[in-house]
């Protein structure tokens, strides 16, 4: 399903500025496994998360997804095989568009779908169903323009416009962590459901150690470039919040300093 195999990042190589950003990453996902990824500041996890989206190429390695080899192919060549959500719900959305028309551009991005536009009383069914599972009654407001949302609502549309096509790999960066608490639980609710839904191979990256733990089948850590944790079954499932930062300090060799993190707690 997805495979990085001795993935390397350097940024800005030969220079006084060069930064290894990942090193020689291996990591291999089943379908439907969902990993969550936390770590320090500069760990390393957005740029994991670019390299398999293709928005930054790696230096050496290679990234399969599906079987096919990506290494080397652009965002714009692999958008149909990955989503993603990032933490600004106003990044996912058109405002001035309805929430129909904003999933019909989802559906043609995906480029899955025939070329036709518009949306057709086929798509608005389709569009309900997919709706329904947000419990936000968002199914019956489809020609509501996007702007009138909430950005809790807007992130659960973003959320459902990035899997109604059900892409090799989800992407959730951050993506509850411009809401308010409540709000941000509403989502991560949300998030539980469509990908069982759709049986989603996900990687999320989070700064709340708890939604780490609550979510998804296995949780990796990150340090200096490097996975220096990766648990999951039973070890997992028994885990706390504590047992976690004692395991990664004991790995890494020193404390998991993240200023995000410790806001979050
Ligand atoms: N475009 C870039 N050019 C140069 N260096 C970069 C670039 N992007 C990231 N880096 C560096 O690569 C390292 C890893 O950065 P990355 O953003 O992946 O970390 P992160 O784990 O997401 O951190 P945070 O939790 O602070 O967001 C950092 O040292 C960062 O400064």
């Amino acid at each position: 399903m997805l495979k990085l195999k001795n993935a390397k990042k350097v940024f800005n190589p030969d220079t006084i500025n060069e930064k290894v950003a990942l090193k020689e990453i291996d990591l291999k996902m089943e379908l439907g496994e969902f990993i969550t990824v936390i770590g320090s500041n500069g760990a390393g996890k957005s740029t994991l998360l670019n390299a398999i989206a293709g928005n930054h190429q790696l230096t050496t390695g290679e990234i399969i997804i599906d079987g096919q080899n990506l290494t080397g192919v652009p965002d714009y060549d692999r958008a149909h095989l990955v989503s993603r959500v990032f933490q600004d719900p106003l990044q996912g959305t058109a405002a001035s568009m309805t929430i129909a028309e904003n999933l019909v551009l989802a559906l043609r991005r995906s480029g899955k779908l025939n070329l036709s536009t518009g949306v057709t009383d086929k798509r608005r069914e389709i569009f309900k169903d997919e709706l329904s599972i947000l419990n936000l009654g968002l199914e019956d407001r489809l020609d509501d323009k996007v702007g009138l949302l909430s950005g809790g609502q807007r992130q659960a549309l973003t959320l459902v416009m990035a899997t109604i096509q059900e892409p090799s790999i989800l992407l959730l960066d951050e993506h509850t962590a411009a809401l308010d608490p409540k709000t941000a639980e509403k989502i991560v609710n949300i998030t539980k459901e469509i990908v069982s839904h759709h049986n989603l191979t996900t990687v999320m990256v989070t700064h709340d150690l708890d939604h780490a733990l609550e979510l998804g089948t296995r949780t990796i850590m990150m340090d200096n470039g490097r996975i220096v944790l990766d648990v999951e079954d039973e070890e997992r499932r028994d885990m706390t919040i504590d047992d976690l930062l004692e395991k990664f300090a004991k790995v890494s060799g020193h404390e998991l300093t993240n200023d995000r993190i410790l806001l979050a707690q």
